[in-house]
């Protein structure tokens, strides 16, 4: 296969029959865990302004960026600065830059007054540009609810109840991620986004036209994923492979740097809420056979994640 399969979420959405999408995803899930969605609802408007908002918070010079710098939250919320995580150790850091945007939950939030670890305010770029948030905030809303049609489509191809997993996503994880890939200058080997797979249970990835994203391909080699305009690209994370007992894969993925232009792109990670349990799915286990993987809650496994990667969690480990 040298491209990802399309899968129109229309009948999830306006009430169609969702079997055939249900089993679509079900072999893009069992294949590469990578596929391209339309119809799923995101307006195009929106997805401009929100790449127009982020076009415009990376080019502010670094000390204003750096006011919001992620090693300033409790929540893993702000700016990555470049060179600040690394998806590939064997290459070292990305080149690339990041503005992490979480759920912005105040100091009254039940989680937030119990020290629950990835909750919290999210920083956001206030001063410097008043629409962001508002543009951010639509942007998300859209996203979760593309998450929670998604979950709909696998609970169904998983042989699970259509609300499955909704109970496990009332107050998720979830973070919109800006990403900037700068050319890289003549000498500079670091990688755009090394080699990886992501973490939490469904990326929403909308791309712009400038390429570089490749998707490792099963049979070796590097499938670079081309997408029409406006559709968003879908992959797991580890987390649902962990859930689904390995029927479903996550599947390694990078960015190469771009030549000649900026590559901007936005993910939307999601996983589910902090104390939600992920233990195998019971129709994924083969009967009398144990699973994969004991349980956890969603967010000690998204925690042990960010701290492989990120410099300033590592920097907090050792002091
Ligand atoms: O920039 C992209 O297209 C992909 C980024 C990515 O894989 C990630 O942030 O996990
Ligand atoms: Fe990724």
């Amino acid at each position: 296969m040298d491209s990802l399969p399309i899968i129109d979420l229309r009948p999830l959405r306006d009430g169609g029959d969702p079997h055939a999408v249900a089993d679509a995803l079900d072999a893009a899930c069992t294949d590469l865990g990578f596929f391209v969605v339309t119809g799923h609802g995101l307006a195009s408007e929106l997805r401009a302004a929100m790449m127009e908002q982020a076009q415009r918070f990376f080019a502010l010079p670094a000390d204003e960026k750096m006011q919001i710098w992620i090693g300033k939250s409790s929540c893993h919320s702000g700016y990555v600065p470049p060179k600040a995580e690394t998806l590939d150790a064997a290459l070292g850091a990305d080149s690339k830059e990041a503005l992490d945007i979480t759920i912005d939950r105040g100091p009254d939030h039940p989680e937030v007054m119990a020290g629950t670890p990835l909750h919290g305010p999210a920083q956001w770029p206030d001063s410097l540009m008043p629409e962001f948030k508002s543009v951010a905030e639509e942007y998300s809303k859209a996203c979760l609810d593309i998450n929670a049609h998604l979950m709909c489509g696998l609970a169904l191809a998983l042989g699970l109840e259509v609300d499955a997993f909704e109970p496990m996503f009332t107050d998720p994880i979830a973070s919109l991620r800006m990403l900037n890939y700068p050319p890289a200058p003549a000498g500079d080997l670091a990688p755009g986004a090394g080699a990886h797979t992501d973490y939490g249970s469904l990326t929403l990835l909308a791309q712009d036209d400038i390429g570089g994203l490749q998707v490792a391909a099963r049979g070796g080699g590097w499938i670079d994923v081309v997408t029409p305009p406006d559709a968003l690209i879908v992959n797991l994370g580890d987390m649902i492979a962990r859930w689904t007992n390995h029927r479903y894969v996550s599947t390694r993925h990078r960015v190469l740097n771009p030549v000649g232009a900026h590559r901007y792109s936005i993910p939307y990670f999601v996983a589910p809420d902090f104390h939600a349990v992920i233990e195998a799915i019971p129709t994924c286990v083969e009967p009398g056979a144990e699973p994969i993987y004991p349980p956890i809650e969603a967010g000690e496994y998204m925690l042990s994640r960010f701290d492989a990667t990120h410099d300033y969690l590592k920097e907090k480990q050792v002091s």
